[in-house]
């Protein structure tokens, strides 16, 4: 499994890579759980990190709005993004999620980026597409990965959203369909053994490495304890 961890400023861009980190997501929690940051922001931490591992950028938890997804994808592209993650948020129905990853797949194309599409294990307090409905509309858009993570960063963790039969359902579902896999949302060291059954191909993080408050700063001590655990 990789590990993902998900700074907002090079500082913590630097720790999450010498900690170990695989790839370097970087985001904005203000904004939201898949809040965008700014394109300057992105591409400082695409300096910093001197190539040295992939760079994805989220790009907000959206709305039913696929040309503005689109586009922000291609914003997130010209900032230097390697990877480019959208939270199906207040998207509702398969054609909608269809839609949207058809939408931004179609602006990267011939670029060397992978699309990520993300849905919510908490999808039922947000009214959101449900994420093991995922795998297969990833497949039909063209995506590359498929990840769940949580909506609401309130300290719930994916794991009492969804079971660890619904969690080995979706990864084996998007590997079966050649799809890459993620699983993220308040991840805690106790649930380490659990992703190892599920098998991922990501786990993307950002509270436990910050010592368990989200708010706080990434600690690379804390990255490379849990690469080492992975
Ligand atoms: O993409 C990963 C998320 O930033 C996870 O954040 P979290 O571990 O604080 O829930």
């Amino acid at each position: 499994m990789k590990l993902l961890v998900s700074p907002i400023n090079t500082e913590e861009a630097i720790s999450a890579l010498n900690g170990g980190a695989d790839v370097i997501d970087v985001k904005n929690p203000k904004e939201g759980s898949l809040g965008a940051n700014f394109p300057w922001v992105i591409k400082g931490v695409k300096d910093a990190v001197e190539g040295k591992k992939p760079i994805s950028a989220a790009l907000g938890d959206f709305n039913y709005k696929p040309g503005t997804a689109a586009l922000a994808a291609y914003g997130a592209a010209a900032a230097g993004a390697d990877y480019v993650k959208v939270g199906l948020y207040d998207v509702k129905t398969e054609d909608q999620a269809l839609e949207m990853m058809t939408g931004i797949a179609e602006s990267l194309k011939g670029m060397d980026i992978k699309v990520v599409a993300c849905g919510y294990s908490d999808y039922e307090r947000i009214d959101s597409i449900d994420p093991k409905l995922l795998p297969a509309i990833g497949e039909k858009a063209g995506v590359d990965l498929v990840m769940v993570d949580t909506g609401v960063k309130d300290g719930r963790s994916t794991f009492e959203f969804m079971s660890e039969d619904d969690l080995i359902e979706f990864v084996n579902d998007a590997h079966a369909r050649g799809l890459e896999t993620a699983i993220a949302g308040t991840i805690k060291f106790d649930d380490i053994p659990a992703l190892k059954r599920i098998q991922p191909t990501i786990i993307g993080v950002r509270g436990i490495v910050c010592g368990g408050d989200r708010s706080t700063t990434i600690k690379q001590e804390l990255v490379e304890k849990l690469k080492s655990e992975i």
